[in-house]
């Protein structure tokens, strides 16, 4: 292609004026105030206003709601390593389980020493259990065998009124383990959950599982019921007197819960437990049980490995006349697998009066129970759990 072609063509005059005009050096034209000046201070405060507005959204907008704020309290775990250690550090301690106690009433532990090999028996030995033929499981039938012990069927309980049934089944002991199982001179037998255990024939070593983790979890209870003395500013020893023989465990398994779901079937419906406290395990990864916390919302309380939870039960909630939250909780497996918990659950003897300990009556905390012996409490709602607004 000839290079003539590329040559640029003559500009048009008004091309020719515009280049001339900017080569010549500029005309001294008058200022245009408004470019010239900086903007007046009127804008930089509409700036600053803005500003400021958008900054109050974003802490609105990022805030932490009162919803996702009780979880971390839930979740708060404590290190119960140095519960037998020094004054100072059960101090600490104390004064960390105080406030869980008091604010949610459900906290985890770690450091609790109940070993994986423990409970890993314990799960295959439930298990093994479980999957049994119903027949087999019902030879030991609760109802049928006395005092709440032995095997509890699916929907055989209704713990929450408002429900249609509890779905889970359940083998459960009494408090006279171990030492104290063949004496039938200790204690009084006909108070629920005495007299002498009984237990499955098969599988093979379950008893001796189910023992192991008794006594594992028995020796994590002593403590804490040593800690809650010391947080509620008590001699250390307080409760030890009461809790001779009275602590008894149930195994649970909550088959998945499948189909249309009924929030009137609930794998345990709300309640608060009846005695003291209790130990749980839950079986990790498969999420079940739920806190309600001050607002009616129910909070997951996810299983983490290596834990323990920890909740406080309503004969502890009565005795501290309610400066420790006997906290509402259900468990609900819809994680479409098979769920097993275990419930290690801490009395008192069952003569023992629960009323109000004077160091937790005040003028702003008038007393808000009529003394109740242990056993009647338990008694009235281990009654209504089985026999009463079930199906
Ligand atoms: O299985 C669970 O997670 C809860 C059990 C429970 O609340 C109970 O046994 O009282
Ligand atoms: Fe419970």
């Amino acid at each position: 292609m000839p290079a003539a072609q590329y040559q640029r063509l003559p500009s048009s005059p008004r091309d020719e004026d515009r280049e001339a005009s900017a080569r010549a050096p500029s005309p001294k034209r008058p200022i245009d105030p408004r470019f010239d000046r900086p903007p007046p201070a009127a804008w930089k405060r509409i700036a600053l206003i803005l500003f400021l507005a958008f900054l109050f959204w974003l802490s609105y907008a990022i805030r932490p709601t009162k919803q996702s704020a009780k979880p971390e309290v839930i979740y708060a775990s404590r290190d119960i390593t140095n519960a037998n250690g020094t004054r100072d550090q059960k101090s600490a301690l104390a004064f960390e389980i105080r406030n869980a106690c008091m604010e949610v009433g459900a906290f985890y532990i770690t450091g609790h020493g109940v070993h994986h090999e423990t409970i890993d028996g314990l799960l295959s030995a439930m298990k093994a259990y479980f999957s049994l033929p119903l027949e087999t499981k019902m030879k030991l039938y609760h109802k049928t065998v006395g005092n709440f012990q032995g095997y509890a069927p699916l929907l055989d309980s209704n713990i929450d009124p408002s429900n249609r049934g509890d779905l889970l089944e359940a083998f459960g002991v009494g408090w006279k383990l171990l030492v104290l199982e063949n004496d039938e001179t200790s204690g009084n037998n006909d108070l629920p959950k005495a007299g002498t255990n009984i237990w499955p024939l098969e599988p093979a070593g379950f008893r001796e599982a189910y023992l192991n983790y008794y006594h594992a979890a028995l020796a994590v209870g002593n403590m804490l019921y040593r800690l809650f003395a010391l947080a509620l500013d008590l001699p250390e020893t307080y409760f030890d007197k009461t809790m001779e023989s009275a602590h008894d465990m149930r195994a649970m398994h909550y088959p998945p819960q499948t189909g249309p779901v009924d929030d009137r079937i609930v794998g345990l419906g709300a309640h608060t437990d009846f005695k003291c406290f209790t130990i749980l395990w839950q079986e990790p990864g498969i999420q079940a049980l739920q806190v309600l916390n001050s607002e009616r919302q129910w909070i997951n309380v996810t299983p983490i490995p290596g834990t323990l939870v920890v909740n406080i039960a309503d004969q502890l909630g009565r005795w501290t006349n309610e400066v420790f939250r006997s906290p509402v909780h259900r468990a609900v497996n819809r994680s479409g697998m098979e769920r097993y918990s275990i419930a290690v659950f801490f009395g008192t003897n069952s003569d023992v009066q629960i009323e109000p300990i004077p160091s937790c009556i005040s003028l702003d905390r008038p007393v808000k129970y009529e003394p109740i012996s242990a056993g009647d409490y338990e008694r009235k709602r281990i009654e209504a759990m089985f026999y009463q607004g079930t199906p």
